[in-house]
């Protein structure tokens, strides 16, 4: 099967967290399972550029219709380790995609209008015909509706979507002049309820929804999210919408990366190890302890890896630092805050715990240490306000990383809890669970996990093996991605808003 892949990250060339992850890993599965897989891009100017082999032109002067104009864009074409990426680079004042971030602009919903509008313009000028295009999250729901509102008409008729939500937040929300600068016009057509209307602000347009309803088939990323999203305000006012589709709707949980996340062969630790044989872990936190210049005690090493932003639960995060200090315990944090306000409190926090020698906040967005502090920790806490999926407390499983989480989302899909989980034997059990969004619940389960590593190491120890045993690569899941394309490909021959 052709696959065509059209998002706004990349990892490890574009990556701000998740997305960047799910992208790069379900395309390598894919080819690995037989498929053709092809990507495309914004070419940011701040993008990893060193991990890009090859990269040259592809498609010199693709010109992209734009608010009854064209914007002339060049297409580059690279490898990313190993995977083919088509990078855009549009050539207009507006200057998209070199503002020195991914994201975070005022006109961001513009931005990512054209890049959907330019992405599916590629395509058509330069003859691909994928079986299946798999776009993602709210900065790409507008392809497929101008895939069968424009390109239909224009020999792509064949091509089916498959639109995957990683988060239902931010929905790119947006005014009528995102359908005049797409070419989609007709503002009383898309304002209809049925189509591109925002649920709740009757003067807006919603991309996301868009993308919803005009998919062939649309998931989100593990299981109970599927359901959190249609039956909980965790769908940002979108349930309606889902429940409609339901049919098309399903959640597929994410899997990771066991190339990239490794601790057998991962070249950014200096310590290789398996669930057979743990003793190099060690010489992981002793290295970490050294880079951060933290004291090398015979103490439980807690850390927390995210963007620190409301959805993660921050406030939480914040006590987990001053809990595990009580406790006797360490604590690394590494995190990018998404915004103003969040960032000021961490570096407050950061000049505050300066000197002590058992905490250390890094601030900032640094794939390599990550690796380091996932295979230097003893436990890592996810105590999340919502999470799709959450993609760290599966590398800390890979990691022999005990996961401390609150039980939302895909968290539920993939940690149970020692002590307590009703659906598994205790020698299937690996993490911790707790589940109200406050101080008492978090500590109950951080003293459980810390009283074990200080007076069961060795039940601690078979604790870390029973989570490094789970398989969350993305060997089956990608198999039941690929399930879905067949069906959209065979099965399934209209859009529903036709
Ligand atoms: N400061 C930093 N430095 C280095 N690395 C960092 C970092 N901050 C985060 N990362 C890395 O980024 C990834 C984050 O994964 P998450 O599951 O937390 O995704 P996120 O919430 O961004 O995305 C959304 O999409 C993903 C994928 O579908 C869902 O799992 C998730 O629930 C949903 O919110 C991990 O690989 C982590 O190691």
């Amino acid at each position: 099967m052709y696959i065509v892949q059209i998002a706004s990250e990349c990892a490890p060339v574009i990556k701000a967290g998740g997305l960047g992850d799910v992208v790069y890993a379900l395309s390598r599965e894919l080819e690995i399972q037989g498929n053709t897989v092809e990507i495309i891009l914004p070419m940011y100017d701040c993008m990893r550029y060193d991990h890009i082999w090859g990269l040259h032109d592809a498609y010199r002067d693709l010109s992209v219709p734009w608010y009854g104009g064209a914007v002339h864009c060049s297409v580059y074409c690279g490898w990313v380790h190993g995977r083919l990426c088509f990078f855009i680079e549009p050539h207009s004042q507006d200057n998209f995609f070199h503002r020195g971030c991914y994201y975070g602009c005022d006109d961001d919903n513009m931005r990512f209008a054209f890049f959907s509008k330019a992405a599916l313009e590629f395509l058509h000028r330069s003859n691909k015909r994928p079986d299946v295009i798999h776009c993602h999250d709210w900065q790409t729901g507008l392809v497929p509706v101008m895939l069968f509102e424009i390109y239909k008409y224009h020999g792509m008729e064949y091509q089916r979507v498959c639109y995957t939500i990683h988060n239902f937040k931010h929905q790119g929300i947006a005014g009528a002049e995102i359908l005049q600068a797409t070419g989609l016009n007709q503002e009383a057509y898309y304002f209809q309820y049925e189509r591109l209307r925002d649920n709740f602000n009757p003067f807006a347009i919603n991309m996301m929804k868009g993308g919803i309803i005009y998919s062939n088939h649309v998931t989100t990323v593990s299981p109970h999210h599927a359901w959190e999203a249609r039956f909980t305000d965790i769908g940002y006012g979108l349930g309606h919408t889902l429940h409609s589709f339901q049919y098309k709707f399903k959640g597929v949980l994410n899997g990771i990366d066991y190339d990239v996340w490794n601790p057998e062969s991962d070249r950014y630790i200096p310590g290789h190890y398996s669930k057979d044989n743990l003793a190099e872990k060690a010489l992981n936190k002793k290295a970490l302890r050294a880079r951060l210049l933290l004291r090398d005690v015979d103490k439980p090493l807690i850390c927390y890896i995210g963007r620190l932003d409301d959805q993660k639960g921050v406030h939480l995060v914040h006590h987990a630092i001053y809990h595990s200090l009580f406790k006797d315990a360490q604590f690394v944090l590494l995190g990018s805050a998404t915004g103003a306000k969040i960032n000021a409190q961490f570096q407050h926090e950061k000049r505050f715990l300066n000197d002590n020698s058992d905490v250390h906040l890094e601030l900032g967005f640094n794939e390599e240490l990550s690796h380091l502090i996932y295979a230097g920790a003893d436990m890592i806490v996810v105590p999340s306000n919502y999470e799709p999926c959450g993609l760290t407390q599966m590398i800390g499983f890979r990691y022999g990383t005990v996961p401390i989480v609150r039980g939302v989302g895909g968290l539920i899909n993939t940690v149970f809890d020692r002590d307590y989980d009703q659906t598994k034997s205790p020698e299937k059990r690996n993490g911790y669970v707790f589940y109200e969004s406050n101080y008492q619940a978090l500590e109950s389960a951080m003293d459980r996990a810390i009283g074990l590593w200080y007076d069961y190491p060795e039940e601690f120890r078979k604790l870390v093996v029973q989570g490094m045993e789970y398989d969350y690569s993305w060997n089956i899941p990608g198999a039941e991605y690929l399930d879905i394309y067949d069906y959209i490909r065979h099965k399934w021959s209209e859009v529903i808003a036709a």
